[in-house]
């Protein structure tokens, strides 16, 4: 099985050689797009790894030619990017993939598993660059952020709805904005909606439009957001928490694509690409009740998940420059290596909003001058609903409601028991955990549980535990 490496850095193709070779392929490496194009054609050609940058004809511009001469073979493009511009018109050019540079020999070995159906590995690590982007720019190079920018990249390539996911603050309406201004709606509207915010006496007449005369204050026809939106994007932010009987109406129109004014008996065409975003896991509001499933069906076609900036602090720099240079006193700002080093270690439980608003006050404070760490505020209280307090939660919420009868009569005394069931069965793995934990020794446990050793052996034995 052969494959061709176009670059210009001989040792850039001496090492992906070595490595195609190790993998039991054949390597052919060329220096420019011209000499591949040169190439005989063969059968056995089953990928093109080709660089951006290249003398002559550069990457993407001979991705047709290469197309035309070697026909539907998949090519990677390698960029020393990595960013969403170069993502967006490596995909739009037809790319099967990319990879970034510098290249890790797991990302090159599990992309050819995927492509060529061999054995995966896991991916990893990109080089950070430190770079100022316009406002309204997705920032990142983590691996992470590497996802999301492939992922928005394949998107925008496409009309499916998309389905972004994650905290509070990780820029999930920004790579909304990013998927709409990349793809083929770009030149219309862009309407965010944020449905648990709207007057829930108005959320109808504010999405589907009304009538005249509907009610008090109607004194005109008006089109809703949904209408605003159509030929671009409808942003649906939140959409975890948008009453059931909406939910019925929306999915009416994304399935049928009109809308009926509230009042109006005729529904009108629409066309709108459907982006939402939910901090919430839709499957367990679907299990609960308290989100349809049709509707979760509909917009799970292809979801991205907004990485928490605890999880890229990789970033961090990056993400600093990015907000300082996006006002004026933050420009000639300077952040000490200490305030950096703070920067690094919180816990951004309000993600990039809660950094964004830590940069800009501490710049303001700072004056334009050095930042030090007593010009950051306070870090947010909040915790995000994630890690072990939030796994806890959500299985003592789905033991609750196992444990909860359907018709439940608060008056029945024999049911007045759910407290002390939850209490002995969350009890007894404690107790065993701990005891394991302290090798056996229950005076050891019993001090780390805050118990006296008399009531540890009391409890032990009533949970049947020697
Ligand atoms: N990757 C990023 N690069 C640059 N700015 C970002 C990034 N992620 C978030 N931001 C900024 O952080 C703030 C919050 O982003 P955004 O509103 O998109 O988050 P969200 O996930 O939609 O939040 P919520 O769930 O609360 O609606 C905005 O000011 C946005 O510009």
């Amino acid at each position: 099985m052969q494959i061709v490496i176009v670059d210009d850095e001989p040792s850039i193709c001496w090492a992906l050689g070595e490595l195609l070779e190790e993998e039991g392929y054949t390597a052919t490496a060329v220096g420019s797009a011209e000499e591949a194009l040169e190439l005989s054609t063969t059968d056995d050609l089953r990928l093109i790894l080709l660089d951006v940058r290249l003398p002559g004809i550069d990457g993407i511009s001979a991705m047709p030619l290469l197309r035309e001469r070697f026909g539907p073979v998949p090519i990677v493009v390698m960029t020393a990017f990595g960013d969403l511009s170069t993502a967006v018109r490596a995909v739009e050019s037809g790319a099967t993939d990319y990879l970034c540079k510098p290249l890790n020999a797991d990302d090159v070995t599990s992309l050819l598993g995927r492509l060529l159906l061999k054995e995966r590995s896991e991916p990893r690590a990109a080089t950070p660059r430190r770079s100022v982007a316009p406002e309204g720019t997705l920032v990142g190079q983590s691996p992470a952020m590497q996802k999301v920018f492939k992922k928005v990249a394949l998107a925008a390539a496409t009309d499916v709805p998309v389905l972004i996911t994650g905290e509070s603050g990780t820029g999930k309406e920004l790579i909304a904005r990013a998927i709409h201004q990349h793809g083929s709606r770009r030149a219309q509207p862009f309407v965010p909606v944020c449905l648990p915010a709207l007057n829930p006496g108005l959320v109808e007449a504010e999405l589907f439009g009304h009538e005249r005369g509907t009610f008090t204050g109607a004194d005109a026809n008006r089109i809703g957001l949904l209408e605003a939106a159509s030929g671009g994007s409808m942003f649906l932010d939140e959409i975890g928490d948008t009453p059931l009987e909406l939910q019925v109406k929306l999915l009416r129109t994304i399935e049928y694509h009109e809308v009926t004014p509230v009042g109006g008996v005729r529904p009108r065409q629409v066309d709108f690409r459907v982006i939402a975003a939910t901090n919430q896991p839709l499957e367990r509001l679907v299990q609960q009740g308290r989100f349809r499933a049709d509707l979760f069906y509909r917009l799970n076609v292809f979801v991205i998940e907004a990485p928490a900036l605890r999880d890229r602090r990789e970033d961090i720099p990056l993400l600093c420059d990015h907000f300082l240079a996006g006002i004026e006193c933050g420009r000639s700002s300077v952040v000490s290596d200490e305030a950096m080093e703070e920067l690094l270690k919180r816990p951004w439980n309000g993600n990039v909003r809660e950094f964004r608003n830590a940069i800009e006050h501490a710049a303001v404070l700072a004056r334009g001058g050095l930042i030090a760490a007593e010009h950051l505020p306070a870090p947010s209280e909040a915790r995000p609903d994630t890690g072990d307090v939030g796994r806890l939660s959500r299985c003592i919420v789905d033991w609750t409601d196992e444990a909860f009868p359907e018709d439940i009569d608060a008056s029945d005394a024999e049911l007045a028991d759910l407290y002390s069931r939850f209490l002995s069965t969350v009890e007894k793995p404690l107790l065993e955990a701990t005891l394991e934990k302290c090798g056996g020794n229950q005076t050891a446990a019993a001090t780390i549980l805050g118990i006296h050793r008399s009531t540890l052996r009391q409890k032990l034995r009533e949970a049947g535990l020697k």
